[in-house]
């Protein structure tokens, strides 16, 4: 389609230096952004944004700072919360520029599917309000604004960056897929740096949901700076447009100009068509490889987000862990240690340095495990419940438990069958951790003495009241509060008897499940169930009691209702289950330590970390409709609430500050289970 003449003269007038080179890196074809401001004048005739913001529907104040950035309809401002003293970012959009039924439809869906979404990799929605004059939209605020800006001052980014930043933004791209999200307009500008450089996703203003398996799209209501050939063409797109961006990323970021920059829009989109872009020499092949994949022109061949995770351009080359916010101006650079590691050495100060995130979730645990009560910044306060408040709570309680659902429901599908076998409510360790960044960041510190405690009933809270680590010679064994008994030995096998202590589960290093009654163990697994015999005589003998005051489990599982099967007639079922089959006795998935705790998780998804300096534990759990958080005090008293009412009200600051802690911790056990299910 042709840019109007009104169009071309405002395009002209837009000659700054910023914006030229905006236009340059993200594709050169932001038609519907010259559209706007031919219709509604330049940005500079904005209705004045006001100083103060209130919002109608709760007693907040917004006392409006800097301005970030600005788009096509809005601007965006820090704004500080005049309570709390919080800072956000504050979309302000003009009601001018909302005027026609596309424009506000638009808008409404950005809000309606930004406000469903909670993930670390994802700006988080938080708010939004309007008055006479501006639709006000409140989130997280990323305070290194975007990689935009960073390439504006950079030019191009080193291989390790791109790796760096490429790993999250697929991370965040993964997540909305999951929720059926396609986001149509992965870009530079789109693309915001937290504080912490962690990657968080924007603008879901062209964003749409497929509704069902094999849906596509036809049309947009806009254009896509990075326009994929099939959405180009109208012939139906779904995922793989958004495969197409993070190519036209990668290289950017490697290359310094999109892939299929043309003088002319219509040189841009022939280019598109054509697949014409060029590969500069100085790339490494994997670099140039990938991205070919990347910006295949049929999408049915574009690699999947697992397969590019998988590509010798991330798998061969070296990535940082972490990179400090210098990079955002200036080159990284990369040293050898001493132990022959590739390592950032930081531009400014010539020093390691920890992602603040990392640093300060840490540090306010520990203050918080030594007694005081650390101030969590970067967490927005939840407003009161209130009738007044009559869209924000409702809203984000429900977007709090969408995010919470969904960071297992997808999952449970996607690991079913999966190895190590695993009971039906199993939960990937990466789920959890997902589940406990979603409810940290949301809940409030205040007020808590309202959130309303849970009462577990049977095994729904099992956990790990006994444990012994001879790794150095066997394993590692264990007893849950079923009293059941369990090793983990050192060649990945396990074994445990059922609480009956008459019946034999063993998941072979194959990872199939075999149950015996205890009379009819065969003989190659006779040495194993001596050993396994001699750790449950040991914790019994040597290990204070693991009682709670969690109720008694009952035996209502599968596994129960084979050990009483076996009882009414032993000599029918002595082998229970000789054949592969399901696990009916939850068992240690795996564990790690560090000096101030013990990391365990169990094949029911059940993620326990106890710590050493006091000896409490907390326990995150799954009873097949809610997730639970279990606090054990050092006193072996349990306090047990819903996941969902801790996001929403908050908790006491001592569990507040191991939920912290344990975002880290499960870290740990999320790559044990990624190296154990690649090998
Ligand atoms: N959460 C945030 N934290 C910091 N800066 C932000 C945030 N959200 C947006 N910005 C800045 O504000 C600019 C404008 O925001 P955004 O792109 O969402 O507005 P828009 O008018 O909806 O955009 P578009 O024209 O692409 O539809 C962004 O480019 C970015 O620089």
């Amino acid at each position: 389609m042709l840019i109007s003449k009104a169009t071309q003269a405002v395009a002209l007038r837009m000659k700054d230096v910023k914006g030229q080179m905006e236009r340059q890196l993200e594709g050169n074809n932001n038609k519907q952004r010259l559209k706007q401001q031919a219709s509604t004048g330049s940005t500079d005739t904005l209705t004045e944004d006001p100083d103060v913001i209130s919002d109608p529907t709760s007693d907040k104040q917004y006392v409006r700072g800097r301005l970030l950035g600005k788009g096509g309809f809005a601007r965006c401002y820090e704004l500080t919360e005049s309570t709390s003293k919080v800072l956000y970012a504050g979309k302000i959009i003009p009601k001018t520029r909302i005027s026609k039924p596309h424009q506000r439809q638009k808008l409404e869906r950005e809000i309606h599917l930004h406000s469903q979404l909670a993930h670390h990799n994802v700006v988080q929605f938080l708010d939004y309000f309007d008055d006479d004059e501006h639709v006000y939209i409140i989130l997280e605020i990323c305070n290194k604004k975007s990689l935009m800006h960073t390439m504006r001052q950079r030019k191009t980014l080193t291989e390790p960056e791109v790796r760096f930043f490429l790993l999250q933004i697929i991370e965040g791209i993964q997540y909305l897929h999951s929720q059926n999200v396609i986001h149509r307009d992965l870009k530079l500008g789109n693309i915001l740096v937290s504080d912490s450089m962690e990657i968080k996703l924007a603008d879901f203003g062209l964003a749409t949901r497929l509704e069902f398996d094999g849906d596509r799209k036809r049309t947009i209501c806009g254009t896509p700076n990075y326009i994929a050939p099939e959405v180009l063409e109208k012939i139906g797109h779904s995922y793989e447009a958004d495969i197409w961006a993070i190519g036209c990323v990668m290289y950017t970021m490697l290359v310094g100009k999109p892939p299929f920059e043309g003088s002319t829009l219509k040189e841009t989109y022939s280019r598109v068509r054509n697949n014409k872009y060029n590969l500069p020499f100085s790339l490494h092949s994997s670099a140039k490889d990938l991205i070919k994949q990347l910006l295949n022109s049929k999408p049915e061949d574009r690699p999947g987000l697992e397969e590019i995770l998988q590509h010798e351009f991330f798998t061969r080359g070296f990535t940082p862990t972490y990179l400090p916010p210098s990079v955002c101006h200036t080159a990284p650079r990369y040293a050898t240690t001493d132990a022959g590691a590739v390592d950032v050495v930081d531009g400014d100060y010539k020093s390691r340095e920890e992602p603040r995130r990392r640093f300060s979730e840490l540090s306010s645990a520990l203050q918080h495990l030594r007694g005081g009560r650390a101030k969590v910044t970067s967490k927005p306060p939840t407003p009161p419940s209130t009738s007044k408040h009559r869209r924000s709570s409702t809203d984000k309680t429900k977007a709090v438990t969408h995010a919470i659902k969904n960071a297992v429901s997808s999952v449970i599908e996607s690991s079913k069958g999966q190895s190590p076998p695993k009971s039906s409510n199993n939960i990937p360790p990466s789920k959890v951790q997902e589940m406990l960044m979603t409810c940290t960041r949301h809940m409030p510190e205040e007020p808590y003495n309202s959130t309303p405690k849970y009462k577990p009933k049977g095994s729904e809270v099992l956990w790990v009241t006994k444990w012994v680590d001879y790794s150095n010679k066997y394993g590692f064994g264990y007893q849950l509060s079923d009293t059941s008994v369990g090793v983990m030995f050192n060649d990945n096998s396990r074994i445990c008897f059922l609480p009956n202590r008459s019946t034999v589960q063993y998941i072979g290093v194959d990872r199939k499940v075999q149950i015996f009654a205890m009379t009819s163990v065969p003989q190659r697994l006779a040495n194993k169930v001596t050993l396994l015999d001699y750790f449950a005589t040991y914790m019994d003998e040597h290990l204070i009691k693991g009682e709670t005051d969690l109720p008694s489990p009952l035996l209502a599982r599968k596994g129960g209702d084979l050990e009483s099967k076996e009882k009414s007639s032993p000599t029918k079922r002595k082998v229970l289950q000789s054949e592969p089959g399901t696990a009916v006795q939850p068992f240690m998935q795996n564990w790690t330590k560090t000096k101030d705790s013990i990391t365990m998780y169990l094949s029911n998804g059940a993620l326990q970390i106890n710590f050493f300096e006091d000896h409490t534990k907390i326990v995150l759990s799954y009873n097949n409709s809610d997730h639970l958080v279990t606090y054990v005090d050092n006193e072996r008293i349990c306090h047990t609430y819903r996941l969902l009412h801790v996001a929403h009200y908050g908790c006491p600051a001592h569990l507040h500050a191991r939920m912290l802690y344990s975002v880290n911790a499960v870290k740990n056990i999320v790559a044990q289970e990624a190296a154990t299910t690649s090998t």
